[in-house]
This record gives C-alpha cells, structure tokens and sequence, in this order.
C-alpha cells in the first residue's frame, strides 16, 4: 500500500512526502526534474526520474511498490509562462494528466489526489470564492488544470475510480524545520521573490499593477502555509480511502493580502528595506482570489497551523538564507 507522488521532488512534493513518511506511509515519488531537485526529496522514499507521461514506467512502479493511491503535482505553474506558452502547458498539465489517469484506471489504483488551482476561478464574482463557483479561468495554466479535474470526474462516473481536487491558493513558505523549502530557479512568486530581494540576491522588486480594482490598486491573493496544505492532503487521502467518495475542495485560509502587504510583510519580517519599483500589470493575473474554506474545514476537519503571514514569511525567509546569497537567475 504504496503511495506514489509525482512531481515530489518540488516545493509543495517535498513538503507532502516528508508529511507521507512521517505519517507512516510508504511512498514512491515519480519526477523528471524538471524543475524539481532530487535532493528534496527525503531519503525514505523511493524515487524514478521520468515523465508522468510514460505509461509503461507508471505501470511498472505501480506493480513493484503495490501503489494503491496517486498524488499528482507533476506540472507546469507559472501563469504568465502559460501565456506565452499554451502549447507546453496543455501539454505538461492535461494531455500528460490524461496518461497518468490512464495508468491509474489501467493499474486499478481506484484513488487519486490532484494538485488544482484557484485560477481555475479567473476573476470570480464573488469574493470570498467558494467551490460552487463556475469555472472561468483566465490564463492558460488554468484551463490547463479545470481540463483534467473535468477529465478525472468524467474518469470517476465510468471507471471504479475516486479523485479529489485540492484547489490550492497561494502557496508559500517553508517547512517549519527547516528541512525543505522553496528553491525553484529563476522564481517567479511574490513571497520567494520577495525574500530573495531582502537577501540582496536581486536588486529590486517589481510590482505588476497598481491600478486593480481592489483597496491598494495591487492584486489581492490568499496566501497558504505549505505544511498546512500537507496536512489537508493527508486528510483528503484518509477520507478517499474510508469510502467518503470524490470530492473538490479550496485550500487557502480566507483571508487575502495584497502585494504591497506582502512586501510589507517581508520588509517587516527581514529587517531589510529593499527596493521596489511599480510596474505594468503581468498577463493573465486575476485581481483578487480568496478562498471560501468552510467545506474544507467542516468536511475534512481541517485545522491550519500556521495561518499568520508573518509566520509564512519567516518560514520562507529561514529558507531562503539556507539556500546561500547567490544572485537569484
Ligand atoms: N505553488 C503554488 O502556489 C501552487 C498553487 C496552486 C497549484 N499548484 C500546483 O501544485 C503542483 C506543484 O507545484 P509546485 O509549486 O511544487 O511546483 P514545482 O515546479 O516545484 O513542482 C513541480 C514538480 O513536477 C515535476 N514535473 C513537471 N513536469 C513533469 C512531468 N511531465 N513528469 C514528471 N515530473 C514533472 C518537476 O520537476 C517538479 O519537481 C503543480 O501541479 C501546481 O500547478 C501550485
Ligand atoms: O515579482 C513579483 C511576483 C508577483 N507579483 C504579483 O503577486 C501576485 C501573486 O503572484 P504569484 O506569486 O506569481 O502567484 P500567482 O500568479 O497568483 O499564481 C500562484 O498561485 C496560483 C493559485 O492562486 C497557482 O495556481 C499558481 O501555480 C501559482 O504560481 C500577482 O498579482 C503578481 O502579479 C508581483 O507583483 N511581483
């Protein structure tokens, strides 16, 4: 009874395996490293480098560690880079989905946890967003994603299969001790950028868009501690595996700040007054997203820990020096 993480050599895998391998779980991580490290991935797990896309390799992996359940964060994240480049992202993120969903039913491993996203809400009507809301994604990577949660609950009505899809917010910080963080090349998100500005290992920050509709004019995000998000997936899978059936639900706490909080924020936690320029809006960034949580926190009987911003920051600054000084790519 093996669980199999794709993509758990990155920043929200390496986080989940860890909480895997803590709660007792066997655990096989699938990544081509693309833009992960095999370094974050704790010594207690297996591990192929490969694509989630190569079906005889799932199989084999599937069979040698009897997977009886898939959580999948293989893919592409970054919005402007989606569109620029919709091809790559309907690639990487649903046509590869689709493969490793047909490994899965083919395997018969009947559980399945997908990493979705709140850009599958574009700019919702309402804010909070609950996940009631209809689908309206604004950029590529979100229709990336609302494709293969529509593909899995069309997968789940034919086949003796069952899938939830956290719908993650912002995701950020550190693990608490320290043992995994963050360390993508060239980031792109506000708090990692931030905290590598702090570090002098860039020389300014730029914000995109200072004329939003929202308090500051900045765009408003709702920003998740990824130990939190962790533990929400270990919740999930518990509640797959004693039958409660598929599900969606949002991860984020509630609550949105906006890019010049967050700045403030790093600022305030650093110590470090770097610079920040204003700059002209970024393609494809929603206004303001914040997650309605209550299914969550009713359904799963979620309980964040570490719901504070500053402490996300601290978390994500500690990283971010362990990672040394040199000048962000
Ligand atoms: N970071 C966020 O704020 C956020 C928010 C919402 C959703 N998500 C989703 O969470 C998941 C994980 O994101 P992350 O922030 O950890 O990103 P990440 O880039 O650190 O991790 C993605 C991992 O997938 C691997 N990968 C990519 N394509 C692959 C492929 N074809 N086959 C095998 N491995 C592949 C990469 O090497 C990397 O290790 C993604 O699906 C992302 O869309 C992230
Ligand atoms: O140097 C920077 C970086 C970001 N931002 C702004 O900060 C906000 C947050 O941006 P970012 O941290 O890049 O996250 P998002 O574009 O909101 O997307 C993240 O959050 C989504 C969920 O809301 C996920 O699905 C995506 O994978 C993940 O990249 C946006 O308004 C950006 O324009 C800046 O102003 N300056």
């Amino acid at each position: 009874m093996t669980v199999l993480v794709t993509g758990g050599a990155g920043y929200i895998g390496s986080h989940m395996v860890l909480a895997l391998v803590e709660a007792g779980e066997d655990v096989v991580v699938l990544d081509n490293l693309s833009t992960g490290f095999r370094e974050a991935v704790a010594p207690e797990a297996a591990f192929y480098r490969g694509d989630m896309a190569d079906e005889a390799l799932v199989m084999r992996i599937v069979a040698r560690h009897d997977v009886s359940a898939i959580i999948h964060f293989a893919g592409s994240i970054v919005v402007p880079e989606s569109v620029a480049d919709p091809l790559g992202y309907y690639l990487n993120n649903t046509v590869k989905s689709r493969s490793l969903m047909a490994s899965a039913v083919a395997a018969g491993v009947k559980n399945f946890l997908f990493s979705s996203t709140a850009a599958v809400y574009g700019d919702p009507a309402e804010v909070p967003v609950t996940e009631k809301a209809p689908f309206a994604p604004m950029s590529p990577y979100g229709t990336s994603k609302m494709m293969t949660e529509m593909m899995l609950a069309d997968v789940a009505a034919a086949h003796d299969f069952t899938y939830t899809a956290l719908r993650y917010f912002n995701v950020a910080g550190a693990d608490p001790e320290g043992r995994t963080g963050q360390s993508t090349a060239r980031a792109t998100h506000l708090i990692k950028v931030a905290c590598e500005t702090a570090l002098g290992k860039r020389s300014h920050l730029d914000v995109y868009g200072t004329d939003y509709p929202t308090p500051d004019g900045t765009c408003v995000r709702d920003y998740i501690h990824v130990s939190d998000l962790a533990n929400a997936h270990l919740l999930a899978l518990g509640a797959m595996r004693n039958g409660e059936g598929s599900a969606v639900f949002n991860c984020g706490y509630g609550k949105g700040f906006s890019v010049l909080e967050v700045v403030d924020a790093v600022k305030r936690v650093s110590g470090a007054d770097f610079a920040v320029k204003l700059a002209p809006r970024r393609p494809g960034d929603s206004p303001q997203i914040v997650a309605g949580a209550d299914r969550i926190r009713k359904t799963l009987g979620w309980a964040p820990k570490y719901d504070d911003l500053d402490t996300i920051v601290e978390h994500a600054f500690r990283w971010e020096r362990h990672l040394g000084l040199a000048k962000a790519s």
